[in-house]
């Protein structure tokens, strides 16, 4: 029942599997066109080379035997000395055709994969586990997969020519020959397909368990986890679960492999006996003169080893094709996968800022499940002023900067520039006309020059341009006092020059270093209408704090600016402070009048703050930085 259940499946999955296989055809044509030609070339020769080489023998005895002359022996001979001269040479021409190809296709299908995660112009795909399980799988799975398939169909090609072949030559020693030796390999092909597809089954059911492996083994050997896996002692709690995941792993492999071995012992069984009656038959038909040759019962032995070992061999590269295709499925639902955010199919034309930004009545949720983040936000970002944005953990700050950015778009409510819906506009022509620093933002293991230029890559050979933004981020000093200033690399992870004799090392910086590095590349974003800052000074000293703010206050005009930050004495003095709470606008005013309301959130959090500074009883908190 559950053989027919699966014989069942099979045949319903057969039209996906032929559309995928086509597909990863397609990419390897595209890939490598002279390569695939002549691996097709080398396959179907290499499937009928056993064939010749079976004839050859048959033919070479009965003359042999028959005592013919020997022009007519040596041309057989020579002939069967070429064909083994191919049977010898074609594997490795076979095998040179295959990692050609693999190469070709893996760069095709990579640079593929990294263009289709381009056209994702939001974030929602990249912060869904889900779709990051699939990526994964798409990246193990795009390089190796197609070329597999084409391996493994070319494979079967190969197989079915070399049965195909043998049944013809043993049709011409009698039909029954032919349908014995079906017989004896289909009932093995059958379970290999069968089996193939349970292996699939157990692949995939046993790879969450291997990408947990994977992930705890990571924390183990990674650069960011160690310190906390050393200082807290979890290095034999993470073993332990790396070796239970493993173990999992390994006994549903062992079980399934013990009962796959069991059935083709048995199914291998069955064909001998086929094969031994056969050669009984041929053999004594042979001794009773019975018009039976030599060369009869040597090509019945050939045909039916050659047959089974051809069934083998197809079922196995059944299997791995279909493996791979089913990985294969990966690939493409990654790259196939249309924009996660609606395009204008006709842009409205991006104006220059002049008036402002204005969030209305602004509500978001990151999916229908979970819950509403934003509630009914106004808020107005007015050209040429300092907005700053403060609030607890998780009250949705960070969320309207992904808005503003249109990595998401609300789901009720408008997100306007100067009136524009953020919609309408083209996503790249908007992004232009932005810098950020991200909360979270990049470091970079490339040169301090690259760290900066990476916010506009036309600054790249314009040293002055870096440098200002570097100076403006307070970071130009440092960077000049490194061995290799702004050529410096940042990381441990290269080496300068690693041919050289002497591979140098990069060096590292500190974490509000970083930070002020971070800062450099937002700013030499110059000209851009839309200044976002998110929490630009959470790593900083006070008194590099007290630096980037004045720098800012300096830079306010010629932009809109959006400051988020936990340091509300960074706040006190900008244009407006708006409080979020719980995705709602609490308050919005200057911070005196912010200060002085009873009861408020601001004034409640600013009190809690200024009484960490407070070195006298005047409530006036010592450490007072400017700000834009
Ligand atoms: N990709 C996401 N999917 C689902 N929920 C998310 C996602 N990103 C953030 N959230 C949730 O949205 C809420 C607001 O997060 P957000 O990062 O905007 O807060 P925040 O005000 O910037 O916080 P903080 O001050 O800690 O930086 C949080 O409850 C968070 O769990």
């Amino acid at each position: 029942m559950r053989w027919a259940g699966a014989l069942g499946s099979l045949v319903s999955g057969v039209p996906t599997v032929v559309l995928r296989l086509r597909k990863a055809l397609a990419l390897a044509v595209e890939s490598a066109p002279l390569t695939v030609g002549l691996y097709v070339c080398v396959t179907v020769v290499s499937g009928a080379v056993p064939v010749a080489i079976t004839w050859l023998t048959k033919s070479l005895v009965d003359h042999l035997v028959a005592g013919s002359p020997a022009g007519a022996i040596a041309r057989l001979a020579v002939g069967l000395g070429l064909a083994g001269m191919v049977a010898t040479t074609l594997p490795a021409l076979g095998e040179l055709c295959g990692k050609e190809l693999r190469r070709a296709v893996s760069l095709q299908a990579q640079d593929r994969l990294f263009a289709s995660l381009e056209r994702n112009i939001g974030l929602r795909r990249f912060e869904d586990p889900s779709f990051l399980d699939q990526l994964r799988l798409a990246q193990q799975a795009g390089g190796t997969t197609s070329s597999l398939a084409v391996d493994g169909v070319l494979g079967i090609v190969r197989a079915l020519l070399t049965i195909g072949g043998f049944v013809g030559i043993l049709w011409l020693l009698g039909p029954l020959f032919s349908v014995l030796a079906i017989c004896s390999g289909v009932p093995l092909l059958i379970v290999e397909v069968v089996l193939s597809r349970r292996r699939v089954g157990l692949f995939q059911r046993m790879s969450p368990a291997e990408r947990r492996e994977l992930f705890y083994g990571e924390l183990l050997s990674s650069v960011e986890a160690a310190k906390e896996v050393r200082i807290f002692g979890i290095g034999p709690f993470l073993r332990a679960r790396v070796y239970a995941e493993r173990r999992a792993t390994n006994a549903a492999h062992r079980d399934f492999e013990r009962k796959e071995v069991a059935i083709q012992l048995g199914l291998s069984l069955f064909a001998s006996v086929i094969s031994v009656t056969g050669v009984l038959w041929v053999a004594t038909g042979a001794a009773g003169n019975t018009g039976m040759s030599v060369g009869d019962v040597l090509m019945l032995v050939g045909a039916l080893a050659g047959i089974q070992g051809a069934m083998v061999a197809l079922a196995a590269e059944i299997a791995q094709s279909s493996q791979a295709l089913f990985m294969f499925k990966h690939y493409l639902a990654t790259v196939e996968a249309g924009p996660e955010l609606p395009k204008a199919a006709s842009p409205a034309r991006l104006p220059a800022l002049r008036q402002g930004i204005e969030l209305r009545d602004v509500w978001f949720r990151y999916s229908d499940e979970h819950p509403w983040i934003l509630r009914g936000v106004d808020l107005r970002i007015p050209y040429g002023e300092t907005v700053a944005l403060v609030g607890l953990n998780g009250s949705g700050k960070s969320t309207i900067v992904k808005l503003l950015c249109r990595f998401y778009d609300p789901s009720r409510g408008a997100i306007l520039w100067d009136g524009v819906d953020l919609r309408d506009v083209d996503p790249e022509a908007l992004r232009r006309r932005v810098t950020v620093l991200f909360q979270d933002y990049m470091h970079y293991d490339m040169t301090a020059e690259e760290n900066i230029a990476l916010g506009d890559l036309d600054a790249r050979r314009q040293p002055a341009r870096i440098e200002a933004a570097a100076v403006r981020a307070r970071i130009h000093d440092k960077i000049v006092s490194l061995p290799r200033g702004y050529e410096s690399l940042l990381t441990r992870a290269f080496y300068h020059e690693p041919e050289g004799e002497h591979p140098e090392e990069g060096v590292l910086l500190s974490e509000g270093q970083w930070q002020r590095l971070a800062l450099a590349r937002t700013f030499v974003r110059e000209g851009r209408d839309l200044l976002i800052l998110d929490e630009p000074s959470s790593g900083l000293d006070a008194e590099s704090e007290h630096e980037i703010h004045s720098s800012l206050a300096e830079h306010r005009a010629g932009h809109a600016a959006l400051l988020i930050t936990h340091r509300l004495n960074a706040v006190r003095d900008a244009g407006l402070i708006v409080v979020l709470s719980d995705g709602v606008v609490v308050e919005r005013g200057r911070h005196d009048d912010l200060v002085a309301r009873d009861g408020g959130v601001y004034a409640r959090l600013f009190a809690l703050q200024a009484s960490g500074y407070r070195t006298s009883g005047d409530g006036v908190p010592d450490i007072r930085p400017v700000v834009p």
